[in-house]
């Protein structure tokens, strides 16, 4: 994680002279507000609070008194106030009014009890029972509940119940979910379900992906969603960031990786000012140095007041959460689980195989006595990607390989053929290591360890998507042993089994672990020269 994010989310700025009257109601407010928050206990600096989130709280004051209250007043709210005559005693309305209150608020802690679903956040609202809901609670288009149906799901999952009614109440969120848990349609529901209908009006909604994969993924799930409606979804792809004239662009959605939205609001003057909902999915992997930037030009660029943010991943660092924490608007925090750790329906082992030579070989052994495809395997970087697939090629599987150095076009032709089946093993760098969706992959390698408990969980995430079971099988060697502990503590946080001795080995403060390896090869080293 990149340190240097003071910057990021700044772009709202507090004008102090214009809103000075509301800045002193604003400041009475807050400091007896502070006074009833159970959580955020680590508050924002003063200079934070004053400049940033105040013009649009003065803004989420009206909209939740209004039109959009928290949930569980509101649902209390209008029932009360259709069947209480007017000459009842109004002390016997607050009793009764808070007795209603309660229950529902025992109604959803049962149910975020049974689908592991912690909270924090002042009156976060009620979760979903149901997908019927989005239609009888939110008034979504009948098109919605249709394509979930015609797509299967038939109930929304742990993230979905929770994440889709904070966003639809215009609370702001920062989520962690395990891989596979259906995290894209969290924030996409919503997103449809507030935009309405499609509109030319500019660019509504912008969601920010690490990978051009997981961006093209995305935008497929989207249209997947909106089948029989007009919205216009847009994948911005190398030929649009170059030949669109954005003042003139249909787009309700836009979904991309940071550097083509950054490069076009440079270059191109694509405007984000209208947009009123900003996703970073895989936030984590966005704040990291090299993306961090790039992040910060776009959220700077959507400068509404109104608009609602959210974050999402299946790793949440600390200080991922604490920067959410100190620079979001009223924002409600929702894990699913534990927070970090593998999903539970993954069964993961570690192999020792001595040296880099014994990894090849237990890759061929365990081939050939039983290859149940399709298999990913993950190296540690694009050099080691090549050697192993000039290894695998000529035995009797069908192999591919994916790294940065292909082109697009070749990219999107190893994941085509990886998810129809005709490649059995697909070897990879950790450029396709998060969120990718490739629902029916049994197994996944690691033929290099990974390079942080983040990066096992995200590629191990490849497989046991959806509620299937997968298998996760990690190969390590003398030179990952002072690391071991680290895996080994997320594979008993997800419930699996470790030798014992590798609990008792010292945990390490871990930043990249990427050793120098021996080349992938079984020739004799002579051999070559
Ligand atoms: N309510 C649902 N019922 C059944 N399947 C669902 C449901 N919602 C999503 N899915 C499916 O679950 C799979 C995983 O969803 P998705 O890719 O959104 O996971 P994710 O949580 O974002 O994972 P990752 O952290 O790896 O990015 C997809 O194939 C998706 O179609």
């Amino acid at each position: 994680m990149s340190k240097d994010t003071s910057f990021l989310f700044s772009g709202i700025k507090f004008n102090r002279k214009k809103f000075a009257a509301d800045f002193s109601k604003f400041k009475e407010k807050k400091e007896s507000a502070v006074k009833n928050e159970e959580i955020f206990e680590d508050e924002s600096s003063a200079s934070e609070a004053e400049t940033m989130p105040i013009v649009k709280k003065r803004k989420r004051k009206s909209k939740s008194t209004s039109s959009a209250p928290v949930e569980g007043f509101n649902v209390f709210k209008s029932s009360t106030s259709e069947i209480v005559p007017k000459e009842i005693d109004s002390s016997e309305v607050d009793s009764e009014a808070k007795k209603e209150y309660h229950r529902q608020m025992e109604r959803d802690a049962l149910l975020r009890k049974q689908h592991n679903i912690h909270v924090s956040g002042m009156n976060v609202p009620s979760p979903l029972q149901t997908f019927a809901e989005l239609r009888s609670r939110y008034k979504c288009g009948s098109y919605l509940v249709r394509n979930l149906a015609e797509l299967g799901f038939k109930e929304p999952t742990p993230i979905q119940r929770q994440a889709i009614a904070i966003l639809l109440s215009g609370r702001e969120c920062f989520a962690c979910a395990p891989t596979g848990s259906g995290k894209t349609l969290a924030f996409v529901c919503p997103m449809l379900i507030k935009l309405k209908h499609a509109s030319t009006d500019g660019i509504r909604a912008v969601i920010l992906l690490p990978t051009r994969e997981l961006a093209a993924q995305t935008a497929r799930e989207c249209k997947k969603l909106t089948r029989g409606t007009k919205f216009h979804i847009k994948l911005m792809t190398k030929q649009l960031v170059n030949s669109a004239d954005f003042s003139k662009l249909h787009c309700d959605i836009l979904i991309s990786t940071p550097y083509r939205v950054q490069y076009a609001i440079r270059k191109k003057k694509l405007d984000l000012s209208r947009v009123e909902y900003l996703v970073l999915d895989e936030s984590d992997k966005l704040f990291e140095l090299g993306l961090v930037k790039q992040v910060d030009i776009i959220v700077k660029a959507c400068s509404n007041p109104s608009i609602t943010r959210s974050l999402f991943s299946a790793t949440l660092p600390d200080s991922v959460e604490e920067l959410a924490r100190t620079l979001m608007h009223d924002a409600v925090r929702v894990i699913i689980g534990r927070k970090n750790s593998a999903s539970e329906s993954i069964n993961q082992k570690l192999i020792y195989v001595g040296s880099e030579e014994g990894k090849l070989l237990a890759i061929r052994q365990s081939f050939a006595e039983s290859l149940n495809p399709p298999v990913l395997i993950f190296v540690q970087n694009k050099e080691r990607a090549k050697e192993l697939y000039n290894e695998l090629k000529y035995d009797d599987i069908k192999a591919d390989v994916i790294h940065a150095d292909l082109l697009q076009a070749e990219r999107e032709d190893a994941v085509d053929n990886f998810r129809a089946g005709k490649t059995w093993v697909l070897i990879a760098t950790d450029v396709i290591a998060r969120g990718m969706d490739f629902k029916g992959v049994n197994c996944v390698i690691n033929y290099d360890f990974p390079d942080s408990p983040a990066a096992y969980i995200h590629r191990i995430g490849r497989c046991g998507r959806a509620g299937r079971r997968g298998e996760a099988i990690t190969l390590y060697t003398e030179a990952d042993v002072p690391f071991l502990r680290n895996i080994a503590n997320v594979i008993t946080a997800s419930g699996g089994e470790v030798p014992a001795y590798i609990l008792t080995l010292p945990k390490r403060k871990w930043k990249k672990h990427r050793p120098g390896r021996e080349p992938i090869s079984v020739k004799p080293q002579d051999e070559d020269e």
